[in-house]
C-alpha cells in the first residue's frame, strides 16, 4: 500500500457532505440527478453462479462494484466464487472496476455489527486471475487516522481496473 489518499477520492468524500462554499450542491441533488440517468434497477445475488437469475443479454460493457463483494461473503473463497459470478455478466473485453475495503473484519450499520471478509491486496488479485480476468491496474492506500471513524477495522482500499478477455 504504498499510495496516498487519491485526490478524487478526497473530493468525494467532501461531496458527501452538506453544501460547501465549494461545492454548494446539495447530496439530494446529486442523488436525483443520479437516479434520473438509471434505466434498469435489478436485483443481484452474488453467491449465485447465474447472479441475476437468468443471462444477461447482451452482456455488459462494464461492471462498478464498491465495498460489496468482502462485506458479503463469509471467507476468501466466497469472494473469489462471487467475483466469478459477477464476471460472467460481462461480455468478452468487458471492463470490471472494483473497489473494497482491505484487511476489514467488521463494520457497523446503525447497531447492527457486520462481517466482513478480511482480504489481502493478494487475495483481491489471485481472484480476479482465477476469475478469468486480465489485470490492468491495481492501486491502494492506507487508510489515513483522520479517516478512521470507528465504524469498521478497515487498514486500507483497494481499486482494481480488470478485463475479461476477448474470444479467440
Ligand atoms: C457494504 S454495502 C456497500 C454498498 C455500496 N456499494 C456502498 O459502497 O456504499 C454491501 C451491499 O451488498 C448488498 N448485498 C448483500 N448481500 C448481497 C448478495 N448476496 N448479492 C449482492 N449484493 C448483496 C447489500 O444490500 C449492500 O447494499
Amino acid at each position: 500500500m504504498q499510495d496516498p489518499v487519491p485526490t478524487s477520492l478526497c473530493k468525494l468524500g467532501r461531496s458527501l457532505q452538506d453544501p460547501s462554499p465549494t461545492d454548494p450542491e446539495p447530496w439530494q441533488e446529486k442523488e436525483r440527478r443520479l437516479r434520473d440517468r438509471l434505466r434498469r434497477i435489478l436485483p443481484i445475488d452474488v453467491h449465485r453462479p447465474d447472479p441475476l437469475g437468468a443471462p444477461l443479454r447482451p452482456p455488459a460493457d462494464a461492471l462498478l462494484s464498491a465495498f460489496c463483494l468482502e462485506a458479503v461473503s463469509p471467507d476468501r473463497a466466497a469472494f473469489a466464487r462471487a467475483l466469478a459470478h459477477v464476471g460472467s455478466l460481462l461480455r468478452p473485453g468487458g471492463h470490471a472496476l472494483l473497489l473494497g475495503a482491505l484487511g476489514e473484519s467488521f463494520y457497523l450499520a446503525g447497531a447492527a455489527r457486520l462481517p466482513v471478509v478480511p482480504l489481502a491486496e493478494d487475495d483481491v488479485r489471485t481472484a480476479l486471475t482465477g476469475a478469468g480476468f486480465a489485470l490492468r491496474d491495481f492501486r491502494s492506500y492506507a487508510m489515513p487516522p483522520a479517516l478512521r471513524t470507528g465504524v469498521d477495522d478497515v487498514d486500507g482500499v483497494f481499486f482494481a481496473h480488470a478485463q475479461k478477455p476477448l474470444e479467440a
